[in-house]
C-alpha cells in the first residue's frame, strides 16, 4: 500500500526520484486522496486532476525557498501530502485539523493564505517586485485555475504583471470548469487554443501515425519517444491575449504528462520577464466518478468510494430559493437572475433551467455581477443576484456606489451568512451585517426559518429600492412558530412571552434562542423570544416597549458583534435614552478557523447552550 507516497517526507524526496517513479507516486497519491477525502469530505476534483503538475513544480523547483502561490488554494492538497503533512489528512478540514486551504501558521511551503479566488497573480508579481527590490534570487509560480482566470482581480494582474515585466511563472491549470461549466469570453478563448492547437494537430496525426505502423510494444515505446520529441519542439504557441500583454504564453501542455511538465518547467524557470504555461488537465482524473461528475465531486462530504455515492441530503436552503424564484420569475416577467460561478452553490442552476434566457453566470466577477445588477435595474428589470456572504465582500464598493447610492430595486439573495463550517476563516460569512449596516437605501433582512425566507423574497419584490436578505448555509428548516402572514418592512415579532430578560434574535439564532429557551425551563427561567427579523429598519414602536418593560436586552446574531445588528439596537437605546442593561451575543471580532457548526458555535458562545448559560448569568 503506497510504496511510493511511503518514500515522501518532503519535496527532496520527489527529487531524487525517476520520471516513471514520480508516474508511480502519483498514482498513490490518487488512491489516498480518494480514500482520505471520502472520510473526512473535501475538495476531490480539483486535487486529483493537479497530481502531476504539483509533483512537476517540486521537482523543478526549490520549495518554500521558490515562492508557489495557490489560488483559492482547494487544489493544494497534493502540496501539503508532499511537504511533510500526509499524516495529518485525518484530519482535514476538521476542528483544530489540518485546513483545505494553504495557511502561512501551518507549513513554511504555504507562500500564502486563500480561500477566495484570483489573487495569486496578485501576491505572485508582489513577492517577485520585493524579491528584485532586496536583490534575491528565486523563482515564483502562481498557479491558477480558468474559472480563477476570470476574476477581475487576476486580469488587474497580469496587465501590471505585463508592464512590470518581472521574472515570474503563471501557470494555467486549463480544466475547462469552474465549480460547474466554465463560462465566458476568455474560457471560450482558452477552449479555442486547446482544439485548434498545432501542438494537438501534431499529437493526432502522429498517434494515426503510430496506430497504423507500430505492432509491437517496444515499437509503440520508441514511437512514443519520437512522438513526444516531435510534439515539444511546438511549444510555445502564440497566444496574443497573453503576449500582447507582455506575458510569453506556452501551450498547451499535456497537465498529466510529468516528462512534458518538466521540460516545460525547467525552460519557464530559465526564461527572463514573466511566462504563462498553458497546462490543461482533467478535473477529477483518476477516480471514474469524479471524471465523470466534477461539479458534483468539486467539494463533497464523506462517500462511498466503490459506488460513488454521495450521502442524500435534504433539501437545501438554497434550493428553496431557486424554487422561489421560479415561482416569482412565474409571475413577474421582469425578474432576472444572477450568479458569479455559483449556480450549484446558490440553487439558480434550478432556476436557469426553466428560464435560461433570464439567467446570468458571469464567472468568478463579483464586483461586475453587483454592478451588472445595477445596470439590468437601470433598464427596468428586477435583478436578484445570489452571492455567498464572504465573496459578496469582494463587491462592497459596488452596493454602496453602484446600487444604493443610485438606488437601485437589486435584491442580494446572501446565502452562506454566518458560520459556515469546514471552510474555515476565509468563507465565515461573518461580516455581512456590519458592512451593510451603515449603507443608506438598502433594506437587510434575515429569516428566522425557510418560510420565512419565502415571504422575505415576496415582500422584497414591493420594494423599488436595494434588498438583502442573509441566510445560512444548510438544509431547510421550519420552526413552526409565530406567525407566517405576508411580512411588513420592519415589523418583529414576539414569538414567546417570558419576563425580566427579552432576547432579540436575528435570522438563525432566533432558533438558538428557542432552544436555549427550552434549556432555561429546566431552571425556571423564562425570556420573551423576539424574531427581530430586520436589521434595517428596526422596529422601533416594539424596541420602545421592550426597553420599557425589561430589566435585560439581548441580542444575538450570527454575525461579527462589531457593528452589527447588536450594535444598531444598542445605537437605538443609546439615541433614546435608555438605561438598561444590554448584552450583545455573537461572533467574536476574531477569524474563525474550520470545524462543524456546532463545535464552532460552543468553541465561541453561540450555541444554544452557552446562550442559555448567558441568561443564567444574568
Ligand atoms: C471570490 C470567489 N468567488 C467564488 C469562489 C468559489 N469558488 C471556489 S473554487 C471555484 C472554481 C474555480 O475554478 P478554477 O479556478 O478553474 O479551479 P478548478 O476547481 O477547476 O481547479 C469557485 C467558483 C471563491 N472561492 N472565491
Ligand atoms: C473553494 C470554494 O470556495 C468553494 O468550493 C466552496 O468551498 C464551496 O462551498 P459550499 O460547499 O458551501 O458550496
Ligand atoms: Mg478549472
Amino acid at each position: 500500500m503506497y510504496k511510493y507516497l511511503n518514500k515522501v517526507n518532503s519535496p527532496k524526496d520527489i527529487k531524487a526520484m525517476s520520471v516513471e517513479e514520480m508516474d508511480l507516486l502519483a498514482k498513490d497519491i490518487r488512491k489516498f486522496l480518494v480514500k482520505s477525502v471520502s472520510n473526512t469530505g473535501g475538495h476531490l476534483a480539483s486535487n486529483l486532476g493537479v497530481v502531476e503538475l504539483t509533483l512537476a513544480l517540486h521537482k523543478v523547483f526549490d520549495s518554500p525557498e521558490d515562492k508557489i502561490v495557490w489560488d483559492v488554494g482547494h487544489q493544494s492538497y497534493v502540496h501539503k501530502i508532499v511537504t511533510g503533512r500526509k499524516n495529518d489528512f485525518t484530519s482535514l478540514r476538521q476542528f483544530n485539523g489540518l485546513s483545505g486551504f494553504p495557511k502561512e501558521n501551518e507549513s513554511p511551503h504555504d507562500i500564502f493564505d486563500t480561500g477566495h479566488s484570483s489573487t495569486s497573480i496578485s501576491v505572485a508579481t508582489g513577492i517577485a517586485c520585493a524579491r528584485d527590490i532586496k536583490n534575491e534570487d528565486y523563482s515564483v509560480i502562481s498557479v491558477i485555475g480558468d474559472g480563477s482566470i476570470t476574476g477581475g482581480m487576476a486580469l488587474e494582474a497580469l496587465n501590471h504583471l505585463g508592464y512590470v515585466k518581472k521574472n515570474m511563472i503563471v501557470i494555467l491549470n486549463d480544466n475547462e470548469m469552474s465549480i460547474d461549466k466554465n463560462v465566458g469570453g476568455m474560457s471560450r478563448h482558452l477552449s479555442s487554443i486547446i482544439s485548434n492547437s498545432t501542438v494537438n494537430k501534431v499529437k493526432d496525426e502522429v498517434e494515426k501515425l503510430l496506430s497504423i505502423t507500430s505492432t509491437g510494444n517496444a515499437i509503440s515505446k520508441t514511437a512514443n519517444k519520437v512522438k513526444d520529441s516531435i510534439i515539444g519542439k511546438f511549444i510555445p504557441q502564440e497566444c496574443a491575449l497573453f503576449d500582447s500583454l507582455g506575458i510569453k504564453y506556452y501551450g498547451p501542455i499535456d497537465g498529466h504528462n510529468t516528462k512534458e511538465l518538466i521540460d516545460i518547467l525547467i525552460k519557464a524557470k530559465n526564461k527572463k520577464g514573466p511566462v504563462l504555461l498553458h497546462v490543461i488537465t482533467k478535473k477529477g482524473k483518476g477516480y471514474k466518478f469524479a471524471e465523470e461528475k466534477p461539479d458534483k465531486y468539486h467539494g463533497v462530504s464523506k462517500f462511498d468510494i466503490r459506488t460513488g455515492v454521495l450521502p442524500s441530503s435534504n433539501k437545501s436552503i438554497s434550493c428553496a430559493v431557486g424554487e422561489k424564484l421560479i415561482d416569482m420569475a412565474k409571475k413577474n416577467e421582469n425578474i432576472v437572475a444572477i450568479t458569479a460561478a455559483m449556480p450549484s452553490g446558490t440553487g439558480l442552476n434550478l432556476f436557469e433551467k426553466v428560464y435560461p434566457n433570464r439567467y446570468y453566470d458571469v464567472g468568478i466577477a463579483e464586483q461586475h455581477a453587483a454592478t451588472f445588477s445595477a445596470g439590468l435595474a437601470k433598464n427596468g428589470l428586477k435583478p436578484y443576484f445570489a452571492v455567498y456572504s464572504s465573496f459578496l465582500q469582494r463587491a462592497y464598493d459596488q452596493v454602496i456606489h453602484d446600487i444604493c447610492i443610485t438606488n437601485k430595486p437589486v435584491t442580494l439573495l446572501i446565502d452562506r451568512a454566518g458560520i459556515v463550517g469546514n471552510d474555515g476563516e476565509t468563507h465565515h460569512g461573518m461580516f455581512d451585517l456590519s458592512y451593510l449596516n451603515s449603507v443608506p437605501n438598502i433594506t437587510v433582512m434575515a429569516p428566522k426559518d425557510t418560510r420565512e425566507l419565502e415571504l422575505m423574497m415576496d415582500l422584497s419584490l414591493d420594494i423599488n429600492a436595494p434588498v438583502a436578505i442573509r441566510y445560512p448555509r444548510g438544509n431547510s428548516y421550519y420552526l413552526n412558530k409565530g406567525s407566517y402572514e405576508n411580512i411588513n418592512i420592519g415589523q418583529y415579532e414576539v414569538l414567546e412571552e417570558g419576563k425580566d430578560t427579552v432576547i432579540l434574535a436575528i435570522g438563525n439564532m432566533v432558533k438558538h434562542a428557542l432552544e436555549a429557551s427550552e434549556i432555561l425551563l429546566n431552571e425556571d427561567i423564562k425570556p420573551t423570544i423576539v424574531n427581530a427579523r430586520f436589521l434595517k429598519p428596526i422596529d422601533e414602536t416594539l424596541l420602545h416597549k421592550l426597553v420599557k418593560e425589561y430589566k435585560n436586552i439581548v441580542t444575538i446574531e450570527d454575525n461579527i458583534i462589531t457593528g452589527g445588528f447588536g450594535s444598531r439596537i444598542n445605537q437605538f437605546i443609546i439615541d433614546n435614552g435608555y438605561d438598561v442593561k444590554v448584552t450583545n451575543i455573537g461572533l467574536p471580532e476574531t477569524f474563525i478557523p474550520h470545524g462543524s457548526p456546532n463545535e464552532i458555535y460552543d468553541s465561541i458562545g453561540l450555541s444554544p447552550n452557552c446562550i442559555a448559560d448567558k441568561i443564567k448569568s444574568l
